[in-house]
Order: structure tokens, then C-alpha cells, then sequence
């Protein structure tokens, strides 16, 4: 279980340093070069990328800005069906990416073998009237399928899950590798960087910031109540009322059902979460790169009691997330929040965590 250092328990106020990089990061490069696109890293490493869903309303788009993305040289598209004319669409982009498509359960290993991120998107997305724990019934089965073979097929790997419910996504994935002796704790996350986007998107128009400058760390998992916006330790600093308070942090908890109520049945965040994806696996590889990096995101954790799994400010590094930062000082409404997110995310642990053992 990963433990929060020495160091971490004498950080101020802030949970932990200020995600490190912005959305100018992303900006995409017309090269494959050696140069980031914020021109502050190199990307010279060799770098093998599988999406696994990548057939999808998020693995498409996801795959597009990640052959823009300087810090990747392959990448594995995975899908039940369809992947072929995704790969050979991608494949015309003038840059140096190499893509490849694979589709089916006898190409899963070939699509794994060598990947130093794996990113997940595989399964059903939500209709109106559902919660997120309502995909479980599907979605668990076809994560803990994936991530079997990645336990196989590319050991060492990092994962990034963004089917949902990921509060029980995330146990399953790492019950599985436990079982075959495999798990890295530091290499399993949960993909909750959608929340952080939108946090800083919201919070940014309610007070007229510039979107890019704004940060906002979110903790908890990625349910409803359970996310949990640390609007007291956002940055540019601002003066709030209770009210806008409340009422931030509650659009902030239902963005994902806002999507899904506005696509009326057609699927959920697809664009913005390719976005926060790409995000968040360019971190993953900053990191492996050897650039510390932060991000929120759900892992294995000590930092709450009794909730093996939580989202908080993580330090990426070579090896994952070699710190997880406590969630620092909570004015008594976060501290409220965190009190009632507490037994719905411990039940969706746990569930995941018996799945996972079956
Ligand atoms: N973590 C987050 O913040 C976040 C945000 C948005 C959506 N999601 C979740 O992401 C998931 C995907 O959403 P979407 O909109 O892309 O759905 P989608 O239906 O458009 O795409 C899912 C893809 O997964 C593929 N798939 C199904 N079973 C598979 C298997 N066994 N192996 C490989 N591929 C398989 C499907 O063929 C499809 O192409 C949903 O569970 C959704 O709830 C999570
Ligand atoms: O809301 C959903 O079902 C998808 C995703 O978790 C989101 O937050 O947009």
C-alpha cells in the first residue's frame, strides 16, 4: 500500500505542488520530435501506448490527439470490432506515430506485448437515469478481461482505467494482477482528471480566471458525492460565498450526468474526457521520462482510513506514482463532504475488490 512520505505530512496548506503543466501542453506538435509541445521536456524515449476501447466515443478521439502527442512512438489501438479503419484513418496523419489496429480476443496480446501505458476505456457508458454503478454489471467483466491480459502480456505496464464505475473499476484491475502476482500499486490509476478539467473550467467562469492558470484538485472517486472539489485550495486564490460554494461544488459532482442528460441516450462525456485522458496519460509519461509531474487521481491509498482506494494529489515519477499527498486542511464543509462520501465509496471498493476475487 503506498504511504505518504515524511515530507508530504509538513506540506502547507496545499495538498501538494500545483499540477505542474497546463492545457498549452497539449497543443499539438506537426512532428513527432523530440521537443514537448510546452518546449520545457524531451520526449526522446521510446514509447508504446495500447488503447483498449479504442474504437469508441472516447478511444477515438483519444487516439487522434495522442498521434499528435510528442511523447508517444506506438500506438496499439484495441476493440472488439472496428479497429482496423480507426488505425488506417490515423495512420494518414503527417506525424511519426506509429499506429497499429487490432481487434479481437486472439489479437489482444499482440496489441499488449511491449506497452508502457495501457489505457482503458473499454465498456458501456451511461443512459439517463443510470448511475455510474449501474455499469458495473457489464463493465466489470470486460475490465477484469483486459486487465488479465495486460497481467499476461505487458506486466510492467502502466494502467490507466476510465471505464466506470472506476470507485470499483480500479479494485477489480488490482485484485486481478495481485492474483497473478503482478500488481504494482503505483501503477494502477483511475482516471479522474475529467473532474479536475471541469472543476477549473467551472470555477474559472464563476470568477472570470484564466482557465489555464486555474487549478482546482479534486479528491474522493468519481461518483457523484464521492467527488469532492477542494475549492479552499484552488488556485488563484478567491473570496467565495456558501452559496457558491454549494453550488459549485454540486455541478462539479453532476457534470457527468449534465453531459449525459444533454446527449439524451446517445453515451456520456466523450470529447472532454479524450481530452483529460490525453492529459493524463502525457503525465504518465513525463513521469516515466524522468519529469515529476502531479496529478489527482484514484489509487491504492492510505491517506483516508478505512478506503484502500482514493483520489488525491500524486506525484508522478519513473515508477507511477511515487507519492500520494494527503488531502491537507478541509474547511468544515469539505470536511462534511468527506464524512458523507466515506461509506459509498468504501461499499463500491468493495465490491469491486470481491469481483475482482472471483
Ligand atoms: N473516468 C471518467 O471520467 C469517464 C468519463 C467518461 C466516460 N467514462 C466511461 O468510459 C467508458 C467508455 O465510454 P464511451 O463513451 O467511449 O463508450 P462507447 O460505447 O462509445 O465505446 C466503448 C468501446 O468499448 C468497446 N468494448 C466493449 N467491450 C470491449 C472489450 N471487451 N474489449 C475492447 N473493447 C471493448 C466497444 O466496442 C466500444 O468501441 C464508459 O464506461 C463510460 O462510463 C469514464
Ligand atoms: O457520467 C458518466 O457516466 C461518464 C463519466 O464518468 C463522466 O463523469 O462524464
Amino acid at each position: 500500500m503506498l504511504k505518504s512520505t515524511q515530507a508530504q505530512q509538513h506540506l502547507p496548506r496545499r495538498t501538494a505542488p500545483r499540477v505542474a503543466r497546463s492545457a498549452k501542453s497539449l497543443v499539438l506538435s506537426r512532428r513527432s520530435s523530440s521537443r514537448s509541445a510546452s518546449g520545457t521536456a524531451m520526449a526522446s524515449s521510446m514509447r508504446k501506448v495500447a488503447i483498449l476501447g479504442a474504437a469508441g466515443g472516447i478511444g477515438q478521439p483519444l487516439a487522434l490527439l495522442l498521434k499528435m502527442n510528442p511523447f508517444v512512438t506506438n500506438l496499439a489501438l484495441y476493440d472488439i470490432a472496428n479497429t482496423p479503419g480507426v488505425a488506417a484513418d490515423l495512420s494518414h496523419i503527417n506525424t511519426s506515430i506509429q499506429v497499429a489496429g487490432y481487434a479481437g480476443d486472439d489479437q489482444l496480446g499482440d496489441a499488449l506485448a511491449g506497452c508502457d501505458l495501457v489505457i482503458i476505456p473499454a465498456g458501456v457508458p451511461r443512459k439517463p437515469g443510470m448511475t455510474r454503478d449501474d455499469l458495473f454489471e457489464i463493465n466489470a467483466g470486460i475490465v477484469k478481461t483486459l486487465v488479465t491480459a495486460c497481467g499476461e502480456h505487458c506486466p510492467n505496464a502502466v494502467i490507466n482505467i476510465i471505464s466506470n464505475p472506476v470507485n470499483s473499476t480500479v479494485p477489480i484491475a488490482a485484485e486481478v494482477l495481485k492474483a497473478k502476482g503482478v500488481y504494482d500499486p503505483k501503477k494502477v490509476f483511475g482516471v479522474t482528471t475529467l473532474d479536475i478539467v471541469r472543476s477549473n473550467t467551472f470555477l474559472a467562469e464563476l470568477k472570470g480566471f484564466d482557465v489555464v492558470e486555474t487549478d482546482v484538485p479534486v479528491i474522493g472517486g468519481h461518483a457523484g458525492i464521492t467527488i469532492l472539489p477542494l475549492l479552499s485550495q484552488a488556485t488563484p486564490m478567491a473570496d467565495y460565498t456558501a452559496e457558491e460554494i454549494e453550488a459549485l461544488t454540486t455541478r462539479i459532482q453532476n457534470a457527468g450526468t449534465e453531459v449525459v442528460e444533454a446527449k439524451d441516450g446517445a453515451g456520456s462525456a466523450t470529447l472532454s474526457m479524450a481530452y483529460a485522458a490525453a492529459r493524463f496519460a502525457e503525465s504518465c509519461l513525463r513521469g516515466m521520462n524522468g519529469e515529476p509531474v502531479f496529478e489527482c487521481a484514484y489509487v491504492e491509498s492510505s491517506v483516508v482510513e478505512g478506503l484502500d482506494y482514493f483520489a488525491s494529489k500524486v506525484k508522478l515519477g519513473p515508477r507511477g506514482a511515487e507519492e500520494v499527498f494527503p488531502v491537507g486542511d478541509l474547511t468544515p464543509f469539505e470536511e462534511e463532504c468527506l464524512e458523507k462520501l466515506k461509506p459509498e465509496l468504501k461499499s463500491s471498493i468493495e465490491k469491486g475488490i470481491a469481483f475482482g476475487q472471483k
